[in-house]
């Protein structure tokens, strides 16, 4: 199965410092929905892994959060494809809970759920937790310059980091030149 897991905020929508806090702030990034499309129409299942601690600081709740996954899916379909698994953490960084990252509590949800392993599945974000989440589990960690990713980038990396400028430069590299598949 071609597996692909996706942080939220950052690759898949704009962030920002002050949170995404309802539907009119999720504005995707350009070329993301169609980058889903595309890859969900090539065979990959897309699946999403973010951390919402919004939720626990009380700035936005699940209704809110579910009308933004909600427009994802709808925005997907649009393009002729489909979005899989979203999990997300509503924890605070204090709660210390399995699932926020840079714990890959989520991302083995998402194997569990898929039956898959996640050793080589590719899990794209902007941040350095997901980079760490990533390698946790011996996926693969793929760093976006969108959202955080720049700043990110001018941290330190896991070597084995895959670079690129945007999802639609992800999406380009596994629909056209058949990059690893997972198991
Ligand atoms: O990138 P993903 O995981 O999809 O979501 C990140 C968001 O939950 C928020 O995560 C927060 O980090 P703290 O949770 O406050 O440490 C901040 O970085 C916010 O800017 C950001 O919008
Ligand atoms: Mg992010
Ligand atoms: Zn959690």
């Amino acid at each position: 199965m071609k597996l692909l897991i996706l942080d939220r905020d950052g690759v898949i929508n704009h962030d920002s410092d002050a949170y995404i806090k309802s539907v009119a702030e999720w504005i995707p990034i350009t070329g993301s929905i169609e980058a889903i499309a595309q890859l969900s129409k090539a065979g990959w299942t897309v699946a999403v892994a973010t951390n919402q601690s919004g939720i626990a600081r009380g700035y936005y709740d699940l209704a809110t959060l579910d009308a933004m996954h909600a427009r994802l899916r709808e925005l997907v379909a649009g393009q002729g494809g489909e979005v899989g698994l979203i999990v997300y953490c509503p924890h605070g960084p204090d709660e210390g809970c399995d699932c926020r990252k840079p714990k890959p509590g989520m991302l083995q949800t998402i194997a569990r759920h898929y039956q898959v392993e996640l050793a080589g599945t590719w899990f794209v974000g902007d941040s350095s937790s997901d980079l760490k989440a990533a390698m946790a589990v011996d996926s693969q960690p793929v760093l976006v310059k969108t959202g955080k990713g720049e700043k990110t980038l001018a941290g330190s990396l896991p070597v084995s980091t895959l670079v690129f400028d945007d999802l639609a430069a992800v999406a380009a590299e596994l629909i056209h030149n058949s990059a690893p598949q997972n198991n």
